[in-house]
This record gives C-alpha cells, structure tokens and sequence, in this order.
C-alpha cells in the first residue's frame, strides 16, 4: 500500500468511533475477498517498456458522464458523515479540485442537491455521478431517479451485486444496525409510500434495469459485475459502462478478487462500453496494473473514507494527489505516455515467469 494511504488510515482509526471505523474497514463473512482485493494486486508485475516516454503524461480520461482528469473516482460509499462532519460535502469539494468524479451514493448522509452543488461550487464544469440499488418499488426508483437528474448528476450507477445485505461481522459483533442521532439517509426522505429505508430485493431483475433505462436519459452503469455473460447482457441492455466490482469485499466472500475478474469481463465487452475497477486499490501502481488489463479507470473506496476522517476535504484529496502521483510516476517507469499506453502484454503474474511471447 501507498506509504502516505496507509499513514491516513493510521489517522483515520485513530480519530473514528472504533464501531465507526470497523463498518468502514469490514468486509462479509471471513473477510477473504478483502484480504483477496490487496493480495491479488500484488501477485501481479509490470513490465517496464524503455525508450519510449514522454516528459510529462496525459492522464485524462473520457468516460460516458464525464472527464476524469486522473483515472480514478470516487466509488459510492455509505454515512460519509460518520465520518466527519461535513460528510459528503467535503468529499465532493475534494473530488471536484481534484477533477474527478464522485459517485454518491443513495445512503449519503447530505443529500444529493446538496452534494451536487458542493462539486459545483468548487468547479462549475464538475461532474457528480448518482448511486442507487433498484429498488423492489419501482415507484420509489424512478423518484430518486428524478431527483439524481434535477440535482444535475450526470450519470447513474445501478449497483446490482446486493440481492441481499452483506452479512458484516463487525458489524453484528458491535451491534451496529442503525446510524446516530441526528445523522439520516437524507435523499431517502419523502418517497412514494412513505417508504425511508433502502430495501434490497433478490427480485429485482434485467426487466426492472430496462424499465429504469426508460425512466432517464442520464449514461447507465451497472456496478457488481463479475460475470463476464452478466457483461455481455448489461451491454444488451443498453447500459453505458459496466462496474467490475465485489463491493470491497461486502456482499459475497465466496467471489474472486476484483483484479482477477477483470479480464474475463473486459474481453466479454469487447470495446463496446468502458469497463471500470474497484476493489483493493491502494496505489497508483494498482491503478496502472488495472488499466493495463483493460480497465478505463478505477474507483477507490475505503481510502477516501480514511482520507475524510483524517482530514476532511483535505484528507480526500491527498488521497486523490497521492494516487495520481504514484500513478503518474509508474506509467513514466513504464515508457507511458497516456493511460493507452498501458497494455495488457505488460502484466506478468508473480512466480510465473515472462512468456517469450509477450506483444
Ligand atoms: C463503508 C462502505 C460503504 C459502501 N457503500 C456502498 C454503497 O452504498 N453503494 C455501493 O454501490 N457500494 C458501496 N460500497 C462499495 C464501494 O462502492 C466499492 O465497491 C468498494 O469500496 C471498493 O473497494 P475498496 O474499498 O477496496 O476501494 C461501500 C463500501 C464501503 C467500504
Ligand atoms: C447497504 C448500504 C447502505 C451501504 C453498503 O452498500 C455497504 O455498507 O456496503
């Protein structure tokens, strides 16, 4: 890990309410697929390419809803205000300064007008991105759809890899099931049969994701894909991006690493729709790694929340400045140019040797 990421989640679990500090940190069952995330990142090399760089990179990248003027946003996560007190807010300023985009998620603790205008407020051009579960009340959906939408996000991320919550043991082991007083869900106020929580439903189908792409002309990701034919048929149906993701190890421990799943989903797609990573990602190097197997970009998770609870948004974005950095200078170790320059040939597996075939 990322010796300054690793000094703000040092910070972070020091300043946090341990129970606090552990819903961050904690992942589903055993935690073997948060374990996997990191490990299976380091299992992984780059091959250096020489004489071919450039004295200083291009690192820009256009994605369906917006530029990311470094290849990484912010992955939607749950009760920024847990962390501080100025919760998503901070996180969106950070984003913004940084050129990124937040995904911000339907369990945030300001709501998404608020969060969107924090962006803008910073950068008029911002992008801010609208995380949702479909919910089993289509109704109740296409509200907070409507709302994404009049906020000004400009795309929708519709995480589909929780049919139903992710058992935490953390969690249960400290009771934690609800958030304090004083802090809310707040764009789950006022929706259609007075429903407030965020239900999860092994119901919802590719019928409802259809009926939700007709509701919006905002791009769709899907986020949670690991099958690579759950990506071909989230390319059938229309969506903009596709999400590569194990939630941060949070829903299923029985699933691969993030990394390792990548590949298999990036051929599937085959260039139709950019296909992006989260899970595991502590360092630029890990960035490189997983756009070398085919990802447009990745989101970090956890690290932002460290970065939140360290220092607000000033810890957000040193989280952000440090993996451009790092990922900037392995690129240049690399003989990159720009993030295309990353290629697939240039992953080695640890222990395995170099195939004499490789590009
Ligand atoms: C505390 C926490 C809350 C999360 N809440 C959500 C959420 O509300 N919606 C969602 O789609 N993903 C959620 N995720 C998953 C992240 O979007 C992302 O997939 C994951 O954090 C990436 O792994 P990383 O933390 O190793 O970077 C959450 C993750 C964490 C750690
Ligand atoms: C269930 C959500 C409220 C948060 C979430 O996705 C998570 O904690 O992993």
């Amino acid at each position: 890990m990322n010796t300054g990421l690793a000094e703000l989640r040092e910070k972070a679990r020091a300043v946090l309410d341990p129970v606090h500090y552990d819903y961050y940190a904690g992942g589903v069952g055993d935690e073997v697929v948060l374990g996997e995330n990191e490990a299976a990142f380091r299992r992984l090399a780059l091959l250096p390419r020489v004489l071919r760089g450039r004295a200083t990179r291009d690192l820009t990248v256009d994605l369906p809803g917006g530029r990311l003027r470094l290849p990484v946003l912010v992955a939607p996560t749950a009760f920024h205000r847990l962390a501080h007190p100025e919760g998503e807010v901070a996180t969106a300023r950070a984003a913004a300064a940084a050129g990124t985009v937040l995904v911000s998620g339907v369990a945030s603790t300001v709501a998404i007008g608020d969060v969107v205008a924090a962006a803008r407020s910073v950068d008029a051009t911002a992008s801010v991105w609208f995380q949702l579960y479909p919910q089993p009340d289509e109704a109740v959906t296409a509200c907070l759809v409507e709302r994404a939408e009049r906020a000004g996000c400009t795309a929708l991320v519709v995480t589909v890899d929780s049919p139903v919550f992710g058992r935490h043991r953390r969690d249960a082991e400290h009771g934690f099931h609800d958030l304090p007083a004083g802090l809310a869900t707040e764009n789950m106020r006022d929706l259609p049969g007075g429903v407030r929580d965020i239900v999860m439903s092994p119901e919802v189908s590719w019928d409802h994701l259809d009926r939700l792409r007709e509701t919006t002309s905002l791009p769709l990701w899907l986020k949670g894909v690991l099958h690579p034919r759950d990506a071909v048929l989230a390319v059938e149906h229309g969506v903009a991006g596709v999400v590569v993701s194990n939630h941060g190890g949070r829903q299923s421990d029985l699933a691969p690493a993030a990394v390792e799943a990548l590949p298999a989903v990036v051929d599937a797609v085959a260039g139709r729709v950019p296909v992006v990573l989260d899970g595991g990602v502590r360092g630029g190097g890990d960035v490189a790694v997983a756009l070398a197997l085919g990802a447009a970009a990745v989101g970090v998770g956890r690290p932002v929340l460290w970065g939140l609870a360290a220092d607000g948004a000033a810890g957000v974005g040193r989280v952000l400045d440090l993996l451009r950095d790092e990922f900037d200078h392995v690129l240049a170790l690399c003989g990159g140019r720009d993030p295309a320059d990353l290629t697939r040939d240039l992953v080695v597996t640890r222990g395995r040797g170099v195939s004499a075939r490789c590009g």
